[in-house]
């Protein structure tokens, strides 16, 4: 009896774990945006972003929320450290990539190395949302000027029908663009939001799927 109740105690109780990928350029302000995840949703505060310095590898931050448990990993952005970003796409069950809405000098850099994420196989059919970071700064693209400055690089940069995979244009022409701040919290909850319920989702597709 004591069993079987424990066992229906932990089946009632039980929680699914996803892990998350934060990446994008060094400097877009993954960091700050996991330390303010920490901070919103887990009782030790995160970071003050004067205490965030450049990764160097990664952080990970741990969240609880009903029934799942989200794993978010904020992989360094600098050049030569994003080689280990397709170390995690095979485990990871969605990805966030980062853009600094800010820094117009550095745009065309972040659609190159998106692309590149996008025309990765491991992750073709994990949910990816793209981050318009630092929405509090006056003159940051908004997430229209975002996804248009990423369409007009994305027809400068491609010859007509030069697709990758056979997926892709539908990928980018139903790409989810999110507004936030890393430094005042604006967004940072649709964002979880949205991973928390596309992560669900595409969970319950495979269930379906293999069944
Ligand atoms: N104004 C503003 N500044 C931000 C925001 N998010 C991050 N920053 C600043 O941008 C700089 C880089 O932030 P990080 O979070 O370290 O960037 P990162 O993407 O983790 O960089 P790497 O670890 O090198 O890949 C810091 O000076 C942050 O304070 C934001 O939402 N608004
Ligand atoms: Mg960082």
């Amino acid at each position: 009896m004591y069993h079987l109740l424990r066992g229906l105690h932990e089946h009632l109780t039980r929680k699914d774990e996803f892990s998350i990928i934060i990446i994008g350029l060094d400097n877009a302000g993954k960091t700050t945006i996991l330390e303010r995840i920490k901070t919103l949703y887990t009782r030790t505060p995160g970071l003050p972003p004067e205490r965030i310095g450049p990764t160097v590898g990664q952080n990970m931050g741990k969240i609880t929320l009903p029934s799942t448990i989200l794993q978010f990993w904020d992989l360094g952005g600098q050049r030569d450290i994003r080689r280990i970003w397709e170390k995690y796409y095979d485990e990871c069950h969605a990805v966030a990539y980062v853009i600094d809405a800010s820094d117009k000098a550095r745009l065309d850099e972040g659609w190159e190395v998106f692309d590149t994420v996008l025309s990765s196989p491991q992750i073709l059919h994990v949910p990816l949302l793209l981050l318009a970071n630092k929405q509090d700064v006056p003159d940051a693209l908004t997430v229209e000027e975002i996804r248009e400055n990423y369409e007009d690089w994305w027809q400068r940069r491609h010859q007509p029908g030069a697709w990758e995979t056979e997926d892709q244009p539908e990928r980018v022409a139903s790409l989810d663009v999110m507004g936030v701040s890393g430094l005042d919290g604006t967004g940072i909850k649709e964002m979880v939001d949205w991973l928390f319920i596309r992560v669900q989702n595409a969970t319950r597709k495979k269930d379906q799927s293999d069944s």
